[in-house]
């Protein structure tokens, strides 16, 4: 096992989630969305810090959950985008770390899979993904353009974990050449690095719809089950 640092983006204003406040407050069982994913690295003794990019107006909010939680946290302005609040935490990462780069609005993260991504990150980036389940097309103005062939065809996940030097200086190439990525991996291969593909699950979901706190709730359940 690697010890790591986790840089969490929580500054997005969850506009399709159609929430009037930022979507990581909304509860799934009594709890904030954001407090299920910080509990997964608060208990991870090989997380040695937590980096939380949020809206500085929503630090006492945060502080409230992170006051209770033995690992050290350091907060950061996040941006208008994903990829600016991600760079923010990224600056304050000690360079020769592994960095683990996780959506607060995934919460259903397992551990063992951190401990892959982390121990696969010695070797590059990598990150959860899992196959594409359904057929794919491409669409132009409501028509089908083409059908994707799938064989090779993942959904990226998160985390996405990097050597910390090697993907800030990524966002910081980005930034000069003004390339913007949805995820952190993108920025990697747009240098030519590699990145290797982790199996995730389908558990692991980004909550970002409404529909989506449905599916929450579901997974908690499954979960007491067991
Ligand atoms: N400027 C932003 C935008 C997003 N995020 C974070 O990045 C993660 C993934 O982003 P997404 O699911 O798109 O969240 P939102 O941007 O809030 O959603 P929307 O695009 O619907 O507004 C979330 O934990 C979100 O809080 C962030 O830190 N800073
Ligand atoms: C990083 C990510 O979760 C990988 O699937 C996704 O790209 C985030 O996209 P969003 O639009 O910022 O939620």
């Amino acid at each position: 096992m690697v010890a790591y640092t986790v840089v969490i983006p929580a500054a997005g204003r969850g506009k399709r989630m159609g929430a009037d406040a930022n979507k990581l407050m909304l509860t799934l069982r009594d709890k904030p969305i954001i407090a299920w994913t910080l509990q997964t690295f608060d208990t991870d003794p090989w997380c040695e810090r937590i980096v939380l990019a949020i809206r500085p107006e929503e630090r006492d909010w945060f502080e409230e959950i992170t006051s209770q939680m033995k690992t050290p946290v350091t907060y950061v302005a996040g941006g208008e985008e994903r990829q600016q609040s991600v760079h923010a935490g990224l600056k304050v990462v000690a360079p020769d770390t592994i960095v683990m780069i996780h959506d607060g609005a995934r919460p259903f993260v397992k551990r063992e899979q951190l401990h892959q991504v982390a121990e696969a990150a010695r070797q590059g980036g990598a990150i959860l993904a899992v196959p594409v389940k359904d057929t794919v097309k491409q669409v132009e103005d409501h028509h089908i353009e083409r059908t994707v062939p799938r064989e090779n065809l993942w959904l990226a996940q998160t985390p996405q974990a990097f050597q910390a030097k090697a993907i800030l200086t990524a966002h910081e190439r980005a930034v000069e050449q003004q390339v913007m990525g949805t995820d952190d991996a993108s920025l990697f291969e747009w240098l030519g690095e590699s990145v290797q593909v982790v199996l995730g699950d389908y558990h692991n979901i980004k909550m970002t719809t409404p529909e989506d706190l449905l599916f929450g709730d579901a997974i908690l359940a499954k979960e007491e089950l067991q």
